[in-house]
């Protein structure tokens, strides 16, 4: 399997506001540095770098002006005298306006964040362009005519909607790559997200419309983050209604129930019978992720790709969450081995 990675992950790694303290982000290098070496040392497969493509391919998820924000942020924040780490900490919650979009700083930092998740620095845009830049070319080997591939993104995309990010991620590089897909010819994609945590960002992007499925199976938002996304009954709206699939299951979920749900979400993409499938790969679910509440074992993350590779559909794995970075580059290449040893 074709591994794209780029080192440019290494300009990014910033502070968030966690349990009411400013600390390091979890999200950090060490990660996608991790995985890489698990990937080499298994020979999965080559590694690639990816291409460079115009910011306007961001803009067919985004909304111009946020990609704007997210490419001119940390200039505006430093011309107004700082130089520390850029954190959104206003949001335009209930009755505040959230229709104009404020001029300063500041104010659009929270205009276009939904939580304190997402820090701005020095390299944060150079990185998070690269990592939209990985997932799409992952999905140009797939429309060339690779079976599968794997976007070794960071950082991860999962949480970005149209015009917000959060929860460590910016750009949405899963919807960005489904998107391509469709742009480059497909007729429909589905989009399954199996992190721990609901997807809420390719949901809201996709939620009206009937050429991309989204199916995602994560912590329970009655008790898990992100907590205002992510029940059952969020199904689509207008054309996009019946095609969005929430699986909202219980701390402490392991394999038996995860693989029911999981089982569940694959009838539904066989029946939409999609062009192409794209997985936002979070490993977060591994019983030992610090911020997660699932019960997976490393083996069971050999048959979550075994039970994907099913579907035989031409695969795009985009690199999401997982947090244990000790285990997550064996847990999330047992995916892509499961997958591979299935398909
Ligand atoms: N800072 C709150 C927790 C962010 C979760 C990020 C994640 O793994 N999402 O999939
Ligand atoms: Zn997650």
């Amino acid at each position: 399997m074709l591994t794209i990675y780029s080192d440019a992950h290494h300009l990014h790694h910033g502070c968030e506001l966690k349990d009411g303290v400013l600390m390091p982000c979890f999200e950090q290098p060490g990660r996608a540095d991790t995985i890489l070496a698990r990937v080499r040392a298994t020979g999965l497969g080559p590694v690639a770098a990816p291409g460079e493509y115009d910011s306007a391919r961001y803009a067919r998820v985004h909304s111009p002006r946020y990609v704007r924000f997210l490419e001119r942020a940390w200039d505006e924040w430093t011309a107004s005298g700082r130089s520390h780490d850029a954190l959104p900490l206003i949001w335009p919650v209930r009755d505040l306006r959230g229709d104009i979009e404020p001029e300063f700083i500041d104010g659009k930092l929270g205009f276009y964040a939904m939580d304190a998740g997402v820090a701005i620095t020095a390299g944060t845009w150079k990185a998070v362009r690269a990592s939209a830049d990985v997932a799409l070319t992952g999905m140009d080997a797939l429309l060339a005519g690779e079976r599968s591939a794997f976007a070794l993104c960071r950082p991860p995309g999962h949480h970005a909607a149209a015009e917000y990010m959060g929860g460590y991620c910016y750009l949405n590089n899963a919807a960005i790559a489904a998107q391509s897909c469709l742009d480059g010819g497909a007729g429909k994609v589905a989009l399954l997200d199996v992190d721990y945590h609901h997807g809420n960002g390719g949901q809201s992007i996709f939620y009206q419309r009937d050429d991309v499925m989204f199916l995602s199976l994560h912590g329970d938002p009655k008790y898990s983050y992100p907590y205002f996304s992510g029940h059952r009954d969020e199904t689509g709206a207008g054309s996009g209604l019946g095609f969005n699939h929430n699986y909202p299951l219980p701390h402490g979920t392991g394999w038996p129930a995860y693989s029911e749900a999981l089982n569940h979400a694959c009838g539904r993409i066989a029946a939409y019978a999609p062009d192409a499938l794209v997985v936002s790969l979070g490993v977060d679910t591994f019983k030992d992720d610090p911020i997660s509440q699932f019960r997976l074992e490393s083996e069971d993350f050999l048959r979550l790709g075994a039970r994907i590779a099913e579907l035989g559909l031409p695969t795009l794995f985009v690199m999401e969450g997982g947090y244990m970075v000790d285990d997550i580059g064996v847990n999330a290449v047992n995916v892509l081995t499961g997958f591979l040893a299935g398909g």
